[in-house]
């Protein structure tokens, strides 16, 4: 186990992502159109504060990290159109209300509002810019140490394999979710630069089917991926196919337990029960140390039609299409998330180092003295 502050370590190699998620384009931001990948990478701009709420309900941008520098950014839109206080608070309210789960989207406006509250009306566009931007800019650094302190668990899985490591990761927590290198992909990404082989399983994530975009990024990486059904983890498990389970989050509650995407913790359940290995990356901004554990963690019920449909590309077109599986039954349920135990994950990488699950949050938010 490999427990310690790792990210003073000096790694000569990086990943720079090959797109960038989010960019400022004079008073608009541009996305990447997620709804689109991986089959074709369409950029959006967005213009108005109706146009990031939209996206992000729409999961055009989408991961934890990425859809709170995308509010950050909205509210900046908002605020060029009407700085007043009311108009602040009706903006955060507005953009807080798009998805519940990931407490990024929270702590981004919180930073938000600590900075343009005190401020008079007429400075607060360009502060909001000046702060969406550092928030983007920070992101992308703790990226880039999650990356450093996940290193050391696959090195010390290659030196003790003659094949390559194999890794099962689920959803998309690369560079598509955040403002850097990503959360769980940016290990991966740090150990193929340093030459590590690795294989890579990735789960496919129905009913959003974000798998295929960790699929998409890792073959451009030129990382050997793996797409599997998310009911096949469990077998691959189960036969000793996989030595590291590695996810990312979007939301950790101050016990250590874990939000993730609707699936994490059937395969944590399935890891725990063979001794794989589980891991989480996240960030500071994924901690919520004002939730006690994970029972208080909203968790997001979203739309019946995303279970009735899959998107694709049909042949001979290039727009990708949702087709209709079944007609609508009486009953639908769609919950975008699921709770992970902290007793069943065997460290949390964080951009301070990888920490027992339970030590984590204190780690990165100590109590004060008292
Ligand atoms: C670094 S992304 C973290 C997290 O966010 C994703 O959720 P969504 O695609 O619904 O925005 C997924 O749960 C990732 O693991």
């Amino acid at each position: 186990m490999i427990f310690s502050a790792r990210t003073d370590v000096a790694y000569t190699m990086s990943f720079t992502p090959p797109l960038a998620t989010l960019r400022r384009d004079g008073n608009s931001i541009v996305i990447i159109d997620q709804t689109g990948l991986p089959w074709r990478v369409v950029e959006r701009r967005l213009g108005t504060l109706d146009d990031v709420l939209e996206a992000i309900v729409a999961l055009r941008v989408r991961g934890a990290p990425l859809i709170g520098v995308a509010a950050a950014h909205g509210l900046a839109l908002a605020l060029e159109r009407d700085a007043s206080d009311a108009a602040l608070e009706d903006a955060i309210a507005r953009l807080l209300s798009t998805r519940p789960t990931a407490v990024n989207l929270r702590l981004a406006l919180e930073a938000q509002r600590a900075v343009l509250a005190p401020l008079p009306p007429s400075e607060r566009p360009a502060a909001a810019w000046r702060e969406a931007e550092r928030q983007r800019a920070d992101d992308a650094q703790r990226c880039e140490a999650i990356g450093r302190a996940g290193l050391p668990w696959i090195e010390e899985l290659a030196c003790r394999l003659d094949r390559p490591v194999r890794v099962l990761t689920h959803c998309n927590a690369g560079w598509a979710a955040t403002c850097g290198a990503g959360t769980a992909l940016s290990p991966l990404y740090l150990a193929h630069a340093a030459g590590i082989a690795l294989e890579v399983f990735v789960s496919e994530t129905r009913p959003r089917n974000q798998g295929l975009i960790t699929h998409w990024e890792l073959t451009q990486a030129g990382v050997p991926a793996t797409l599997i059904a998310d009911n096949a983890a469990g077998l691959l498990i189960a036969q000793g196919d996989i030595d590291l389970v590695l996810v990312g989050a979007d939301r950790i509650a101050r016990n250590g337990d874990v939000a993730n995407k609707i699936g994490t913790y059937l395969k944590a359940l399935a890891a725990h029960a063979h001794g794989v290995p589980f891991l989480v990356a996240a960030p500071a901004t994924t901690f919520d140390p004002t939730c006690p554990n994970g029972a208080a963690i909203p968790i997001e019920e979203r739309a019946a039609d995303e279970v009735l449909t899959v998107a694709g590309l049909p042949p001979g077109t290039d727009e990708p299409v949702p087709v209709r599986l079944t007609p609508l039954p009486a009953r639908v349920r769609n919950p975008a998330f699921d709770l992970t135990p902290a007793r069943w994950i065997t460290a949390i990488l964080t951009e301070t180092g990888a920490w027992p699950a339970p030590l984590a949050a204190a780690k990165l938010f100590p109590e004060p003295d008292r």
